[in-house]
């Protein structure tokens, strides 16, 4: 008998039922599970309360990101510095002693490996086509860049993982998002992926997994694919994936986690069979032309509020619907714009270039050859915060640190930084940030700070002109 055309996401779904409920819920087995400080000590409290061990240490894999300074950890003498916000080093603290005493594999703060969770997933090879892969964080989404099953879960469920190695998961719906044609001049994955939720809207794929599918896609790096990937969550998506193909493979390929030798070759004749079959339906398609993709940039405190970096500051008249209007106008009165003032002329006090969304090594030397013979303006502070000591370490050798610092960049150690105010990068009240990070809420950097989001170039061209620039223009 033919079975019918199935998604990838629904191939994925299909490989990992352990048991059908009759409510239409499944339990589901989870084949990668990522812990970072934030989401797990209640999780490992409970387990201890409970008596239980982690049922498969060997399928988790646990890096501190969210709470770490991204300045210097050690003194002269190569001592591991204390933390100072009590909080945080607490809550370092407690990963560090769980780890070990449930035994889970743990990459330290000092490691070169260390860096945020959801760039070290790829990095290690611990993320693979086909899994299902879950984290107690959103941005988990990113990993189906590879064509995992990914998505972020709460601490109760993170437990549950922990515990069972499963969970008990309702399908979601289907979302085809298609983008078309060549991306031109100075367009990235990131001005593709605001398109995107410029589009759809942050509630657009809402009981959704988006699968991104098209020309644009497929002639992406996987960096590119995990910056698309990454911000599936801010198109309100329960995840997002991209079919694996042979840029995939060979990015897998010799990665420390990755199947190695015969393993590698099964693995490989497996992934083969995932892409969405000819014919497969999905319950929803949108499609883009690259054409109309230009770079871009956030101007409210929304992902969706985006426009076009020729464009200006919409006036709320502008939405049809009313709660819109009203939250636009909530929106210009936060982020301190007035209608119709153009984006160019929006200055700017700080730039972040890193986070999950953008601090791969490709997005540091997109940013770098900008900053490459300018100087960050007058007034401006510019953080470069790589997504892990690997990138740190790649980016050094390729002397993009140099770069930076010689243009006046800030070089800093891997962690989530600046993305959001958890640790001691933050953006003071009032001012205001262009930033490659992915969610641009209120006090989202620091309470009352002002957040753009948009692509590394863009970034370090706002960093060099002290205002929104338009990356084109310096472009060599
Ligand atoms: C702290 C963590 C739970 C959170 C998330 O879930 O995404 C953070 O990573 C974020 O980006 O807001
Ligand atoms: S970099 Fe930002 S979005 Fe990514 S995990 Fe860290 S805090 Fe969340």
């Amino acid at each position: 008998m033919m079975s019918s055309p199935r998604t990838l996401y629904e191939k994925v779904w299909d490989a990992h039922v352990v048991e059908r409920r009759d409510d239409g819920s499944c339990l589901i087995y989870i084949d990668r599970h990522l812990l970072h400080e934030v989401t797990s000590p209640q999780a490992f409290e409970g387990l201890r309360a409970a008596g239980r061990r982690v049922r498969r240490p060997d399928l988790t894999l646990a890096v501190p990101d969210h709470n770490l300074p991204t300045t210097t950890r050690i003194d002269a003498a190569g001592q591991e510095l204390p933390i100072a916000d009590r909080e945080s080093a607490e809550q370092l603290a407690a990963l560090r002693r769980n780890v070990a005493e449930f035994g889970v594999p743990y990459i330290d703060a000092l490691s070169a490996r260390q860096g945020i969770v959801h760039v070290v997933g790829p990095e290690q090879g611990f993320t693979l086509p086909g899994i299902t892969m879950v984290c107690g964080d959103s941005h988990t989404s990113a990993h189906g860049a590879l064509g995992a099953l990914a998505f972020g879960i709460g601490t109760s469920e993170v437990e549950h993982v922990l515990a069972t190695q499963t969970l008990i998961l309702s399908p979601s719906k289907t979302m085809e998002v298609r983008v078309d044609g060549t991306l031109g001049y100075g367009v990235s994955a990131k001005d593709v992926v605001l398109a995107i939720i410029g589009r759809i809207g942050a509630a657009g794929g809402t009981g959704h997994v988006i699968e991104f599918t098209g020309e644009v896609i497929r002639a992406l790096s996987i960096e590119g694919r995990l910056t698309i990937a990454n911000m599936s969550i801010e198109g309100g998506a329960r995840a997002g994936m991209i079919a694996p193909d042979k840029t995939t493979f060979a990015y897998l390929k010799g990665r420390p986690m990755a199947p190695r030798a015969d393993d590698w070759a099964r693995a490989v004749d497996w992934w083969r069979t995932l892409p969405s079959d000819a014919g497969a339906r999905y319950d929803k398609v949108v499609r883009l032309e690259a054409s109309d993709i230009a770079p871009a940039l956030t101007w409210g405190t929304s992902p969706e509020d985006v426009v076009p970096i020729t464009g200006s500051v919409p006036a709320p008249d502008s939405f049809a619907d009313a709660s819109k209007r009203a939250a636009a106008q909530k929106s210009l009165d936060y982020m301190g714009l007035t209608p119709g003032m153009r984006m160019q002329d929006v200055p700017i006090q700080h730039v972040f270039i890193g986070s999950c969304t953008n601090s791969r090594i490709e997005d540091l030397r997109a940013a770098a050859s900008v900053a490459n013979g300018r100087h960050v303006a007058d007034g401006v502070r510019a953080l470069v915060v790589p997504g892990s000591g690997l990138v740190k370490r790649q980016a050094e050798a390729e002397g993009l640190d140099r770069i930076f610092t010689a243009a006046g960049f800030e070089w800093r150690e891997p962690g989530c930084s600046m993305c959001l105010a958890m640790n001691p990068d933050k953006v003071p009240a009032g001012e205001r940030c262009a930033s490659t990070s992915n969610r641009n809420f209120v006090g989202r950097q620091g309470p009352g700070s002002r957040t753009h989001l948009l692509s590394p170039a863009m970034a370090a061209a706002a960093a060099v002109t002290g205002r929104l620039a338009d990356v084109r223009e310096l472009m060599g």
